[in-house]
């Protein structure tokens, strides 16, 4: 893949990854691994500027709001926090801090609990309000249910009270209510909840305040929002807090140096292990407000905060077995089964070993003493292996040669870290996954069909493909479990209207490997509808040169087009092609066109839509009447390029208010055509 195409996929899945952890509460993979994502996304990104986007989850806070509650707008925004993992990123940031402000810095350490955001609103001493971070702008009322909440106090007692002001904390599900809570799910056979973070999160987004009063939550708050408070430095507005009834922890403490910062870090990472609720690391903020104003913040958190994340907790173990998995898309993944052990209060019995090449660097085998590491990840994952303990038969391990699940032998192409099952139509989990690829929010968002339902009309042969989903009755479906004329009509109903959603989504519901949200959204806009795309290239003139084109098979001129594509790349040209030259997928879109669904743009998205600005590049500076995003579509709708940085490529810049000095003068510097709003608007109406 081309860098933009790792950004724009990069972007893409980290999306999908925070909505998964945000909004659901059901996070799919480990945060190590999300991590280790969003680090490889900033690097590219920092090599590439040319590719910047202010709605890249490098630069965004991640969550959102949900449909559930009401919306409110923050009065002061709420921010995420920048992470650090070494003294060396602290001294660092220390170095930064210290060129923009004078005199001696103080640091108040606190320590990061690991919960839900919230946002209390007091007036005139009385609890009001109750708002989640949201996207940081703007979050979900859950004011009700955080009522519930014993810490938090209805009525706020002492003087200096000031009449309207937010206090900021988390809410937390401390480890014995936890433990508990999964006690009584065991109990009645339910599945068991993964930690106490998803838990605390997911109890504040429950419509009943009756069953969030039965959890055991608690509110530690650490930080004040607001004009007028009688504070100056961060850990004066925690005493205050206190004061005025707050559970703000008492283990924060107020440093001089990065030295005793580490300290503090030292010592937490050790004792933290004794306290109720289970926290992630410290937070290390500079004490003066003043200094604070004058450190401002970046897109996504303060410049004057730090988190340092602890290290991940190790524990050594006993490799049972290696058994191997098959995802949605064929990929392989080989877990390891544990004897059970307990880690940072969960019990751990398989780890992941990702791939042919894990296991062959730590030269892993059944029977091994293994050193386990849980990081907040859902999958624990294996570091090393004590060789002192390995037993004298022990044997190197052999990697699976055939799917566990339908037994085809597996594939691994060239470049490729894993292996693949090919049985792309009959492989159980492949099937399965594929539906519920089709199904999902951001491809045809069916309502009313659920994973499990989809697992049993698999599993009982009622459909193979996502086009068999058209045939099915509401006859049909009632017989399976806990299925009635409601919920069946319901599902019928939703498969129904789901023939109506635009053609970018049902591109990217096909599940063609590489083609994302953006690039169908590329793809629909190029093409307009499949058979442009399944027919292309378009005839070439006939003319002396022919005889050149008969040496290139059509394949490659099919990956020729593609890629000239602006941001299409090989590798997703090479899988797109792959795709529509397939029988079977030729055979399953004919169903899905039979079926009524929507194969092409329709005439609304293709209202508008010209080539006036074709081969024109477009920067977009400043504050306009229009919002940025409605400027942005503007230019692509008639055929234009965005782009975020003047280069002697950028045709015009679109100047707004208060646009910055350093782009005006590159621009002037370039010669770059510049228009007003209204010059572009002429432009394209
Ligand atoms: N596994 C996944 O799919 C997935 C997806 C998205 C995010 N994540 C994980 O979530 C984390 C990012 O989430 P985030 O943006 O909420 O950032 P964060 O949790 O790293 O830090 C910011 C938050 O820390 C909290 N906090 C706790 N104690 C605090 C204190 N004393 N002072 C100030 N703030 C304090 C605040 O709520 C603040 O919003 C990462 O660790 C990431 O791995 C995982
Ligand atoms: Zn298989």
């Amino acid at each position: 893949m081309s860098p933009k195409e790792q950004i724009q996929s990069l972007r893409d899945e980290l999306r999908e990854h925070n909505f998964n952890y945000y909004v659901n509460d059901n996070p799919t993979i480990s945060d190590f691994e999300f991590d280790k994502k969003l680090e490889q996304l900033k690097t590219l990104e920092a090599a590439h500027p040319e590719f910047y986007d202010a709605t890249s989850p490098s630069v965004r806070v991640g969550g959102e709001v949900t449909k559930n509650f009401h919306t409110v707008k923050h009065i002061n925004r709420m921010y995420s926090l920048d992470n650090s993992y070494s003294i060396d990123d602290l001294r660092d940031w220390e170095t930064r801090i210290k060129k923009i402000v004078d005199g001696d810095i103080q640091y108040t350490c606190e320590l990061k609990y690991d919960g839900a955001s919230i946002s209390l609103h007091y007036e005139n001493g009385k609890f009001i309000q109750a708002v989640t971070r949201g996207d940081g702008n703007q979050g979900d009322e859950v004011t009700a249910n955080v009522r519930t909440i014993k810490s938090v106090p209805l009525q706020l007692k002492g003087d200096d009270i000031p009449k309207k002001f937010e206090i900021r904390g988390e809410i937390v599900l401390p480890w014995e209510g936890f433990h508990k809570m999964n006690e009584e799910r065991e109990a009645q056979g339910l599945d068991l909840y993964r930690n106490p973070r998803n838990t605390a999160s997911g109890s504040l987004k429950l419509q009943d305040s009756a069953e969030v009063a039965k959890r055991p939550l608690d509110c530690l708050l650490y930080s004040l929002a607001g004009s007028n408070l009688p504070v100056k430095t961060q850990f004066d507005s925690l005493e205050y807090a206190r004061k005025w009834g707050f559970k703000a922890p008492k283990e924060s403490k107020l440093v001089d140096s990065i030295e005793e910062v580490f300290e503090f870090i030292n010592h937490w990472d050790v004792a933290r292990k004794e306290l109720p609720y289970e926290t992630d690391g410290v937070v290390i903020k500079v004490n003066s407000l003043d200094q604070q104003d004058e450190l401002g913040f970046t897109a996504k958190a303060p410049k004057w905060a730090m988190a340092y994340k602890f290290a991940a907790e190790q524990v050594s173990t006993k490799l049972e077995e290696i058994t191997y998995q098959v995802g949605r898309t064929g990929s392989i993944t080989p877990v390891a089964n544990l004897e059970a052990v307990e880690i940072s209060g969960t019990t751990v019995r398989r780890a992941s070993l990702h791939n042919a090449d894990q296991i062959e660097k730590l030269d892993i085998r059944v029977g091994d003493e293994v050193y386990v590491e849980k990081g907040g990840e859902i999958i624990p994952k294996i570091v090393a292996v004590d060789l002192s303990k390995r037993p004298e038969n022990s044997v190197p391990t052999v990697y699976a040669t055939h799917c566990p699940e339908c037994h085809t032998e597996l594939v691994r192409s060239e470049g490729d870290a894993k292996h693949y099952c090919p049985n792309e139509m009959a492989c159980p989990p492949q099937v399965k996954g594929r539906i519920q690829h089709f199904i999902s929010r951001k491809a045809m968002d069916i309502d009313g069909i659920g994973s499990e339902t989809v697992d049993q009309l698999v599993e009982a042969g009622m459909i193979h493909n996502y086009a068999d989903l058209y045939d099915l009755t509401v006859e049909q479906v009632l017989p399976l479990d806990r299925m009635a004329q409601k919920s069946a009509e319901n599902m019928i109903n939703g498969i129904a209207a789901s023939k109506q959603v635009p053609f970018e989504r049902l591109l990217f519901g096909l599940g063609i490997r590489y083609v994302g949200e953006t690039v169908a959204k590329k793809l629909a806009k190029q093409y307009k509808n499949i058979d442009a795309l399944l027919k292309m290239p378009a005839e070439p003139e006939k003319n002396g040169l022919d005889l050149f084109a008969d040496v290139t098979s059509a394949a490659d001129k099919k990956i020729e087009e593609l890629t000239a594509v602006p941001e299409i790349g090989e590798s997703i040209a090479r899988s797109l092609v792959e795709f529509i030259q397939d029988d079977y997928h030729i055979a399953l879109i004919d169903r899905l066109k039979t079926a009524g669904l929507q194969l092409a743009l329709s005439e609304e998205q293709l209202e508008g839509q010209t080539e006036k600005l074709t081969g024109k590049s477009f920067v977009i500076s400043g504050v306009f009447e229009m919002s940025r995003n409605d400027l942005k579509k503007l230019v692509e709708d008639n055929g234009g390029k965005n782009s975020s940085s003047i280069s002697s490529k950028t045709d015009y810049l679109i100047r707004g208010d208060k646009m910055g000095p350093s782009k005006l003068e590159k621009a002037e510097k370039l010669e770059i055509t510049m228009i007003s709003e209204q010059e572009f608007l002429d432009m394209v109406k």
